[in-house]
């Protein structure tokens, strides 16, 4: 859909620049995602693989996050192959609704009501990050740490539209649950991309 170099806005390397692939098409349907416009594949122009790794590799910073949209509704094994090739580090952004393909130096997990993760991709998690839109998903979201490495870093984003109501209740979850962290779309308050 789009490629942009910027901050990671979000979660375990917040503050980090890095470039984004997002890649169209998603058919998870979450009523309150930041990226509608990428859920229909047909609505973006199609690159080669040779051309996205190209325009990566042209960033200072080697790191890429492969976003979308659903990713792993792609078999991802190629583009990242040649991104690591190319030295990039490799990351991932997903809801986990599609089974993992390709090469990952971290996999960002952020499961979804609207149609769950694979039980296959937990193991392989390095970061959880649950948004929270009401106060019943601070449960919810507590079933999902129970299945991981117990390395696994464990995050709290709000809902960006519901932020105002639900970062106070965030706050006091992770004071008395401190396991958790806050992750806040920290991107959004800077406006950039
Ligand atoms: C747009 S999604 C794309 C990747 C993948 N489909 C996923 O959901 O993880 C990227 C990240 O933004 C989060 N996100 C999307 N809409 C949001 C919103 N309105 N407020 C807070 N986080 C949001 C998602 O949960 C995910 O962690
Ligand atoms: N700056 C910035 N950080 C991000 N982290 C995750 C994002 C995403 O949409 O996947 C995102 C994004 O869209 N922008
Ligand atoms: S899974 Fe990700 S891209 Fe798809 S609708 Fe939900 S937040 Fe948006
Ligand atoms: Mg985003």
């Amino acid at each position: 859909m789009e490629a942009f170099y910027t901050i990671q806005g979000e979660g375990f390397h917040s503050g980090r620049a890095a470039y984004f692939i997002r890649l169209g098409g998603c058919d998870v349907g979450c009523h309150w995602c930041d990226v509608k416009e990428s859920w229909n594949a047909e609505d973006h122009p199609l690159a080669t693989v040779e051309e996205i790794v190209n325009l990566a590799a042209a960033h200072p910073a080697k790191v890429v996050v492969i976003t979308g949209g659903e990713p792993l509704m792609y078999n991802l094994k190629l583009l990242t192959q040649k991104l690591h090739e190319k030295g990039i580090q490799t990351f991932i952004e997903t809801s986990g609704a599609y089974p993992l393909s390709g090469e990952w130096d971290w996999i960002c997990l952020s499961p979804k009501k609207f149609k769950a993760p694979q039980e296959s991709v937990m193991p392989h998690v390095s970061e959880l990050k649950v948004v929270i839109f009401n106060k019943s998903d601070f449960e919810w979201a507590e079933q999902f740490a129970e299945k991981l490495d117990p390395k696994a870093r464990l995050y709290l984003q709000p809902e960006w539209s519901k932020a105002d109501q639900v970062t106070p209740l965030i706050v006091e979850y992770v004071k008395n649950n401190p396991k958790w962290q806050i992750s806040v779309q920290t991107h959004k308050y800077m406006n950039i991309p």
